[in-house]
């Protein structure tokens, strides 16, 4: 969509268009409603991005406990939304050997444990090696660095899924 389509869109429009560019967080998106109009792609996920950086460290945790665990039950249920189903197969973690399914389950559930939140990494820009090995280096990181640094992810992921949806040649 040109970001003039988006600009001019009613609000529910907008919603159901960019509810869930962050999981299960449309209050993401009807919080950013109000900074329109958007030049461009790039300025439209900066208002998410200055919505999630501007919530308490209580906030930020809910948004990553608001996402799905990487090859967790859901995703071998195909309980995922569209987003993170694809997601999730393009890092390959729907061919993940027995034993990566163990370890991957056994991480996350020690990151679940320590932090209280889950293990969140943009899917798309990782392979299953790469998610693995950031699983097991920041399981040594401190709460706070990791409410920050799943964050950040959680606005690779946005960014990508906003470029799905607005043409990024499109200005005002
Ligand atoms: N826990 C996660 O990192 N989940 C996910 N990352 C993605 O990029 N898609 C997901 O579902």
């Amino acid at each position: 969509k040109p970001i003039s389509v988006v600009n001019s869109m009613s609000y529910e429009d907008f919603i159901s268009l960019f509810g869930n560019v962050i999981e299960h967080c449309s209050l993401c998106a009807a919080a950013v409603w109000r900074d329109r109009p958007f030049s461009d792609v790039n300025s439209l996920h900066k208002s998410f991005c200055q919505f999630t950086d501007q919530l308490p460290i209580g906030g930020k945790e809910g948004i990553l406990r608001l996402h799905p665990d990487l090859a967790g039950r859901l995703a071998m249920s195909g309980g995922l939304t569209n987003e993170s189903t694809k997601e999730q197969q393009s890092a390959g973690l729907n061919t993940l050997t027995d034993q990566e399914k163990k370890t991957m389950h056994h991480l996350n559930q020690q990151y679940k444990q320590k932090f209280g939140f889950p293990f969140v990494i943009c899917a798309r820009e990782n392979k299953k090696e790469a998610i693995l090995t950031g699983l097991e280096r920041r399981l040594n990181n401190s709460g706070e660095t990791e409410a920050v640094t799943g964050v950040e992810e959680v606005k690779k992921i946005c960014r990508l899924r906003l470029l799905d949806i607005v043409d990024s040649s499109s200005k005002l």
